[in-house]
């Protein structure tokens, strides 16, 4: 960490996202939003996200460096982050004393107390909740999801306690209706509201095969009990994420919501000074991990308004099997539409694309490796994002108005996607990844009534998010938490952190 960053009269603030993209994006956001209310943010990464964006971030945000211990082997090129075992293992077993070292360095020439005023820390990197802790610095958590995956992850004791998931996770269910199992679940304890509809084998830590689930749950877990030591939450969602949720106090979690998100929005009053540079790409502030291509705005502006399908799955979930990247391949061609593809050059992202399929100039597609995201769903061309719910790429979608087609793989991609086709009805889900319906659900996303329909809800509800109002209001909240933040650095105690609650503040 720079002595800069730390030495300043400002609160100094070290902020730890899990090291992936979806996660590093809007911490950097919530770091320039922080930045705006005069707070000194040093986010520290672990190496080998910090080579990629180093020198992405000057101004008020600075980019620290912790040694993960990850080797990459010489011939696995750039391009593939370390998996999720990986990173789990560097953060647990690598990164602590580092971080350790990073704070008590901070501390002023003879003072006993850090001079890092707090420490927001990724709901998912808990890992870094002790460290501090044992730095005697306050923690705040964030969680970069919407805020209804946060409750039903954190209703996972209560779940256990009333016997509806078993000690590893897996649902116990009498019901024999399994596919709305889930939802029914979660309406029931009044966790999510009734339309949200999530089956059963849904929930957002049943990922991959049964071993994979036993210990992303055991991870959770250990998430939970560590979250037990935050004193305040930020969750990256806008407010009123469902109709008849005011986002107000949840008695049972005992959480204030205070929407801040929109205020991390570029052009926001407290977004609107951007620190990050713009290495890679427009609205990303310069975090992104890989080299976007911008040819695709060229093509993009050569294309009908409103003609385009966007087709993207993160960064995060691995690929969707060949035999699936295959059926995905002839069905956008079966559209007859122009379709920009953003597909990782990775072997096992691209297996299963028929012969030539990427090659530049051949038929109505395009495909490339990372593709500039916010500046595509904001181009006037697309017409249509067909997409894994990341909840990033969900909030981006909204923002510009674009209709959804869902093809959700894991996590908490099924819960944002019961959102979107539910709750919010602006967009629909594929029902399989064949040709047939890949080109069906193109169809009935943006033609016809059904079409129209979509269209008009994505942008009331992009209306209702990004107004001026929702803006300021989120600037307050921002501008609460770093009041909190100064008293604290005083010495004094904010009132928000005498009680023993978590307290929630909402994010866009
Ligand atoms: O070609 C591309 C593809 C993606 N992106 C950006 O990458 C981010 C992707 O984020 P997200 O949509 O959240 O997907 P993941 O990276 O897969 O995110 C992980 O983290 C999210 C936040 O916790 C979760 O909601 C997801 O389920 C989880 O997979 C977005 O900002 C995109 O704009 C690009 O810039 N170019």
């Amino acid at each position: 960490m720079g002595a800069e960053a730390v030495t300043t009269p400002h609160p100094a603030v070290l902020l730890v996202p899990f090291p992936a993209q979806g996660h590093v994006t809007p911490m950097l956001q919530l770091a320039r939003a922080l930045a705006a209310h005069g707070v000194a943010p040093t986010v520290a990464v672990p190496d080998f996200i910090h080579r990629r964006i180093a020198g992405a971030c000057g101004g008020g945000v600075a980019l620290a460096s912790i040694p993960s211990g990850i080797v990459v082997p010489a011939d696995a090129g750039d391009d593939t982050p370390p998996g999720f075992g990986a990173i789990v293992h560097a953060m647990e077993h690598h990164m602590p004393p580092h971080l350790e070292r990073m704070l008590l360095a901070a501390a002023p020439r003879g003072g006993s107390r850090p001079v890092v005023a707090c420490v927001v820390v990724d709901v998912l990197a808990s890992w870094a909740v002790p460290v501090a802790a044992r730095c005697g610095v306050p923690a705040a958590g964030f969680w970069p999801a919407m805020l209804a995956s946060y409750r039903v992850v954190a209703a996972i004791p209560e779940l256990i306690d009333r016997g509806l998931i078993s000690e590893s996770g897996t649902p116990i269910s009498s019901d024999s209706d399994s596919d709305a199992h889930g939802g029914r679940m979660m309406a029931g304890l009044g966790i999510l509201p009734a339309q949200v509809e999530l089956r059963a084998d849904e929930l957002p830590w049943l990922v991959g095969d049964p071993a994979t689930q036993r210990s992303r749950f055991a991870f959770w877990l250990q998430t939970l009990r560590r979250a037990r030591g935050l004193r305040w939450v930020l969750v990256n969602s806008f407010p009123a994420e469902s109709a008849g949720d005011d986002g107000g106090d949840d008695a049972r979690q005992g959480p204030r919501v205070l929407p801040v998100g929109p205020a991390l929005l570029p052009g926001s009053a407290a977004g609107g000074k951007p620190s990050c540079g713009n290495q890679h790409q427009g609205g990303g502030g310069g975090s992104s991990l890989w080299r976007a291509d911008s040819s695709c705005m060229g093509w993009l502006d050569a294309q009908r308004a409103g003609s385009v399908v966007y087709v993207s799955f993160g960064s995060w979930v691995g690929s969707i099997g060949a035999d699936k990247v295959r059926e995905l391949a002839l069905g956008l061609q079966a559209t007859g539409r122009p379709f920009l593809w953003a597909l990782r050059r990775d072997p096992s992202w691209r297996a299963g694309l028929p012969a030539g399929f990427a090659d530049p100039g051949r038929g109505m597609g395009k495909v490339v490796d990372w593709a500039p995201q916010e500046d595509v769903l904001r181009h006037p061309a697309v017409g249509c994002y067909l997409t894994h719910c990341g909840w990033n790429s969900t909030l981006e979608a909204v923002r510009s108005g674009v209709r959804t087609l869902c093809y959700p793989v894991s996590g908490d991609q099924f819960i944002n996607c019961a959102y979107i086709t539910g709750a919010w009805g602006v967009g629909l889900r594929l029902r399989a990844m064949t040709r047939a319906d890949v080109a069906a659900g193109v169809a009935r996303v943006m033609d016809g009534e059904l079409g129209a329909r979509l269209r008009d809800k994505v942008r009331a509800l992009r209306d209702r998010v990004v107004t001026a109002e929702a803006r300021r209001a989120a600037d307050r909240n921002v501008g609460a938490f770093v009041d909190d933040v100064r008293r604290e650095g005083e010495g004094g105690r904010p009132p928000s952190l005498q009680a023993p609650t978590v307290q929630i503040y909402s994010v866009l």
